[in-house]
């Protein structure tokens, strides 16, 4: 028997997952199709009997935009949602911006699978001629973070994501399920990959092929030292899911980008 059910959630998609750009730390709304997956994930959560007690989000608003859409669609919107950048998406550096499938026309798609999944390779860092560099760093949501602006990222690999995010998981998400509160974790791919990886033990070679469509709630059932009995569940229709994920595989292929 599980004593904690812990829901795991990619953001619904944005308007760069929409045109094959690695966006990262770049602030995109949802995309219409994006509001929807968010909308139908709500739905299903509130059709299978879950409700929650506390929402984590990053401070990227598309994480945060997912976690009102699934709270509303649920009837549940009451329900507390607490935010860091410590659940921000993965800091993708000087890739941040460009189009995947350029990049492995340009760089072969193996270099960019290994910068997409692997656990220890970072992109070269964003520097200030990045045409994304003062939108990001110039933003006052940095200036609320728990350490000073320029400690922030310039580039990680989920090695460093792991890295930032787990004194928050230890610290703040923990104690919060501990007391016995049902917590919701709206986050990111990789952010998501991140945990996943800490929680069920997935070694640094397994993580690459570890890949989570947007909108899809992910289960993983705990034990009272929040170790899972059980592997994570990807809720809903597991067709849709499938053909989802190599979506979001497919991305990194040397196909001519739609302009
Ligand atoms: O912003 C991103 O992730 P997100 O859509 O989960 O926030 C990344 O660009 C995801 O890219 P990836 O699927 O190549 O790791």
């Amino acid at each position: 028997m599980s004593k904690y059910a812990l829901v795991l959630l990619r953001h619904g998609e944005g308007a760069w997952n929409k045109e094959n750009r690695f966006c990262s730390w770049v602030d995109q709304k949802l995309s219409s199709d994006g509001v929807k997956e968010a909308l139908d994930c709500g739905k299903l959560l509130k059709e299978l009997g879950y409700e929650f007690d506390i929402v984590f989000t990053s401070i990227l608003s598309r994480s945060i935009q997912t976690a009102w859409l699934v709270l509303e669609a649920m009837g549940q919107e009451w329900v507390p949602i607490e935010k860091s950048w410590r659940l921000n998406e993965r800091h993708y550096g000087a890739l941040i911006g460009l189009n995947r499938a350029e990049m492995a026309l340009n760089h072969g798609e193996e270099q960019v699978k290994i910068w997409r999944r692997s656990y220890g390779v970072m992109p070269p860092p964003i520097d200030e001629s990045h045409p994304y560099f003062f939108e990001i760093y110039n933003d006052r949501r940095y200036n609320t973070c728990d350490i000073a602006k320029d400690e922030l990222p310039r580039t990680e690999s989920l090695k460093e994501v792991l890295e930032r995010l787990l004194p928050y998981w230890e610290d703040i998400i923990v104690p919060k399920i501990k007391e016995g509160r049902r917590v919701l974790i709206s986050a990111h791919g990789n952010s998501s990959r991140a945990l996943l990886k800490h929680l069920e033990g997935i070694s640094d070679e397994e993580i690459a092929n570890l890949t989570l469509p947007t909108g899809v709630p992910v289960l993983l059932e705990l034990d009272e030292n929040l170790h899972p009995i059980k592997p994570h569940e990807l809720l809903g229709d597991q067709g849709a899911i499938q053909a989802a994920i190599k979506k979001v595989e497919d991305q990194g292929k040397a196909v001519a980008s739609k302009t």
